[in-house]
């Protein structure tokens, strides 16, 4: 990049923010640049050997990313620093006024395979203490997005006003806007969730798909079709661009009683993006926005989506709870 070119233009932000978004930009082009020439000493989806703090195997890229993200955020004004990859969170500095919450690399089992992969984060104002500054209300996020590694670099960012689109110009090394701001289509045909864990899912997510499957929930009788990357920013994007439904559940698999997805840096900075963009997000019940991280790796389950089918989901699960699992055999029972 030529120095005197910003890699990000201006948004209605803090200085202090803009800067730590234009220093996540320039972290996430060179991560860019790595991920599409690969390196030709090591492979990037190849184990490290380590495993992270919620078990989960790294890939060296997962450590690359996490280190450079930390690098790249060095003097800044992040304060609290907590990621994926780190057992603990960070202290950055001494009287930074920003808390930042990182899931370097995502969907890092699609890294080897070619298939887009991504970096979710979430900001928060720093608190009194570093866990008090995480462990508090999505809604009191002041930004969150993601940089999608896909055929496209593109960042997809909120700071509470709408959802914003910059596609990274490689030859440059700069993220150019996008026209629109993004907007999630109301109603959708399609619907993402990994359904090889069907025989673990609880009676009302069972129920839901089956009726998706079916075409019990379609108006015109054409049903639906199905999408799974295994890499939620991938999912999310898909979604913010043309609608659609998400759904990580619980399940009844030891280690899944709250689904997969972790609160603080995967799920609640999608919240933001989604119902920024006109969506809902829930964790099948309640609105997510209003929930709080219990702790630093802590997990939820997780639905999001357009809001019409996210409505819907949550009518399945309060029938259950209402005790007329019975009625789950009525197909069509929510067509609207
Ligand atoms: O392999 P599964 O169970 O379908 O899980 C896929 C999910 O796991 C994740 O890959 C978890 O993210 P990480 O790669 O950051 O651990 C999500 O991106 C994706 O939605
Ligand atoms: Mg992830
Ligand atoms: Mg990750």
């Amino acid at each position: 990049m030529r120095p005197e070119e910003q890699i990000l233009p201006a948004l209605a932000v803090p200085a202090a923010l803009q800067d730590v978004l234009e220093r996540l930009c320039r972290t996430g082009a060179a991560l860019s640049r790595l991920i599409a020439a690969g390196d030709p000493a090591r492979e990037l989806g190849a184990s490290s050997g380590e495993e992270n703090a919620d078990g989960d195997r790294q890939k060296l890229l997962d450590v690359i990313a996490d280190e450079a993200f930390i690098d790249g955020l060095r003097g800044s004004a992040v304060r609290y620093l907590a990621s994926e990859e780190q057992e603990s969170i960070l202290q950055m500095s001494d009287g930074g006024s920003l808390a930042l919450a990182i899931d370097p690399l995502d969907g890092s089992s699609n890294i080897d395979v070619n298939i887009s992969i991504g970096t979710i984060f979430s900001v928060y104002p720093a608190a009194g203490s570093a866990e008090a500054s995480f462990l508090r209300p999505a809604s009191e996020q002041i930004a969150a997005g993601y940089i999608i590694y896909g055929p496209q670099t593109l960042l997809v960012v909120t700071h509470g006003e709408g959802v914003l689109k910059f596609t990274l110009d490689r030859d440059r090394g700069c993220f150019h806007p996008a026209a629109a701001k993004m907007a999630i289509p109301p109603r959708t045909s399609e619907y993402a969730i990994n359904a090889s864990n069907y025989h673990h899912w609880h009676a009302p997510v069972r129920a839901f798909i089956d009726d998706m499957v079916t075409g019990a929930l379609s108006r015109n009788g054409q049903g639906f079709n199905m999408r799974w990357v295994a890499s939620l920013v991938a999912e999310a994007h898909r979604i913010l661009t043309r609608g659609g439904v998400f759904l990580y559940p619980a399940d009844r698999r030891k280690g899944y009683e709250k689904g997969r997805l972790r609160f603080l840096y995967e799920c609640a900075p999608i919240a933001f993006l989604v119902t920024q963009a006109g969506g809902s997000a829930t964790d099948g019940v309640d609105d997510l926005m209003r929930q709080s991280a219990a702790s630093l790796h802590g997990r939820t389950p997780f639905v999001f989506g357009s809001a019409e089918k996210i409505a819907r989901v949550t009518a399945y699960h309060d029938l259950a709870e209402a005790g007329d699992a019975a009625l789950f055999g009525k197909r069509g029972l929510f067509r609207s």
